[in-house]
């Protein structure tokens, strides 16, 4: 596989680390040249911890998660914000989500053992997957979580027989696909009628099924979900599947005489990964979702439900940063210049699987512009490992610390042991404060499992 023509029509950019707005971690500023983060200087702790490294900025964690809590509860404030797990999972994480007031899904066992590990309260947890093995389930019921996102008939089957041998009701949603289209990449596009993902609305199944579900024994069926993508950045996606789910609710109660109890519209709000991204803000998320869910209610005299929104990526993506060490450059002349890092897909996987954008930039060199388009590629035996394709940067040199920014939301979940690279550390910063929360994996650790 080749790369596609270098761009070359893309301009060298005048602007500077300090310039990118929206994509930086709250706290970022350039200091002497350096890109500083929670009071951090980046060179220096890449040199410290080596690289590649993840780095969040603790700051901006909590500020959004705040944010979100504060948007929601201000425009519908019978609601709750549930941390989507898969975007960025490690203990701390988790701790801080709990400290800031926020619910947590999880998808799948091992987001689960995360949870009880530190002591979340499995009241406030949700499990998601359109196939949870039997063990899965059993270990969420047993461990008493509040919600299963039911994605089939099957399997509410399976949650009723499970929940009756260990003596209990489970609390489930149903997951509708409400066939709403969001514009965004069609490998996380979830909400169409084509999708794996939930009871499909055609021919009116879903609605069918709710009849079903109500006379498992062992189940209670206390609200509806819908998630229709991920990284979107228009609102207007948001409002039309309000309006389908809470049209749904209303038929539900008409029909079968059930008002349930609670509403979830998923994640799915866009961030802006290159300094041309404008996402929409979490306040105006907030507005037009819980707007949407008011207006509708009134329009179908539905009591309003709980709602709740299970956001991922726009709570994590801009706190985090991976920084790694150029290693080699290669210039091929009217072709493309290629900087390689000692990194690569095995801690981005983002770039070749989705053609994910993001903003490079020499730490030690932020306050420079960044005059040079290069590609900046990793160091897997894959012509398709790329982190940036075709981006500017300033002129690099060997020995140079390179921060991806944006990279804080499903690259360390995604990230693999390729070529038998070991996953880097995580380290949070904040106040001048590094603190590792994740080590960085060994090579003893990659032979762990083997006999
Ligand atoms: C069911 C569900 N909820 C929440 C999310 C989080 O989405 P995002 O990270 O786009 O906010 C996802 C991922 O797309 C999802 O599949
Ligand atoms: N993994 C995707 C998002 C999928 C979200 C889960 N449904 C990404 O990196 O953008």
């Amino acid at each position: 596989m080749s790369l596609p023509a270098s761009d070359h029509r893309k301009q060298p950019d005048l602007r500077t680390a300090a310039d990118l707005g929206p994509v930086l971690p709250l706290t970022a500023e350039v200091i002497d040249d350096h890109l500083v983060v929670g009071g951090v200087d980046l060179v220096a702790l890449a040199r410290e911890q080596g690289t590649a490294l993840y780095v969040y900025d603790e700051a901006d964690l909590r500020d959004r998660m705040r944010r979100y809590r504060t948007a929601f509860g201000r425009v519908y404030p019978n609601s709750g914000v549930l941390y989507a797990g898969k975007a960025f999972m490690n203990k701390e994480v988790l701790r801080i989500a709990q400290q800031e007031g926020m619910e947590l899904d999880v998808s799948g066992g091992g987001e689960l053992a995360c949870a009880r590990a530190v002591g979340f309260p499995m009241n406030l947890v949700h499990m998601h997957g359109n196939n949870k093995t039997p063990a899965e389930l059993r270990e969420a019921i047993g461990a008493g979580v509040g919600i299963i996102v039911a994605d089939s008939r099957i399997e509410v089957g399976r949650i009723s027989q499970i929940a009756g041998e260990l003596g209990v009701t489970q609390r489930i949603y149903m997951r509708i696909t409400p066939g709403v289209e969001a514009d965004t990449h069609e490998y996380i596009r979830t909400g169409c009628e084509d999708s794996k993902f939930g009871f499909t609305m055609q021919d009116d199944f879903a609605f069918r099924c709710v009849k079903d579900v109500m006379a498992f024994p062992h189940v209670k069926l206390a609200g509806f979900h819908c998630h229709i993508g991920s990284q979107i950045f228009s609102l207007n996606p948001f409002r039309e599947a309000a309006q389908v789910m809470v049209g749904f609710l209303a038929r539900v109660r008409d029909t079968y005489g059930l008002e349930v109890e609670e509403l979830d519209l998923g994640g799915g709000l866009g961030v802006a990964y290159t300094a041309e991204d404008q996402p929409s803000s979490i306040e105006d998320f907030a507005q037009v979702v819980g707007g949407a869910v008011t207006e509708f209610c009134q329009r179908f005299e539905l009591r309003p439900p709980r709602l709740l929104v299970e956001p991922g990526r726009s709570l994590v993506a801009n706190a985090g940063i991976t920084l790694y060490t150029v290693g080699i450059i290669k210039t091929l002349p009217d072709i493309r210049k290629y900087v390689a890092v000692d990194g690569g897909m095995s801690d981005n996987i983002r770039t070749a699987l989705y053609h994910a954008d993001y903003e490079p930039v020499i730490a030690n060199k932020a306050g420079q512009p960044r005059m040079q388009i290069v590609t900046l590629c990793g160091k897997h035996c894959e012509s398709g490992d790329v982190v940036a394709l075709d981006m500017p940067l300033q002129q690099p040199d060997l020995g140079d610390v390179v921060a991806v920014l944006a990279t804080g939301a499903y690259c360390h979940t995604m990230a693999s042991n390729y070529n038998g690279q070991p996953r880097p550390a995580v380290v949070f910063v904040r106040d001048g404060q590094a603190r590792v929360v994740t080590r960085r994996e060994t090579y003893d650790d990659l032979m762990r499992r083997d006999l």
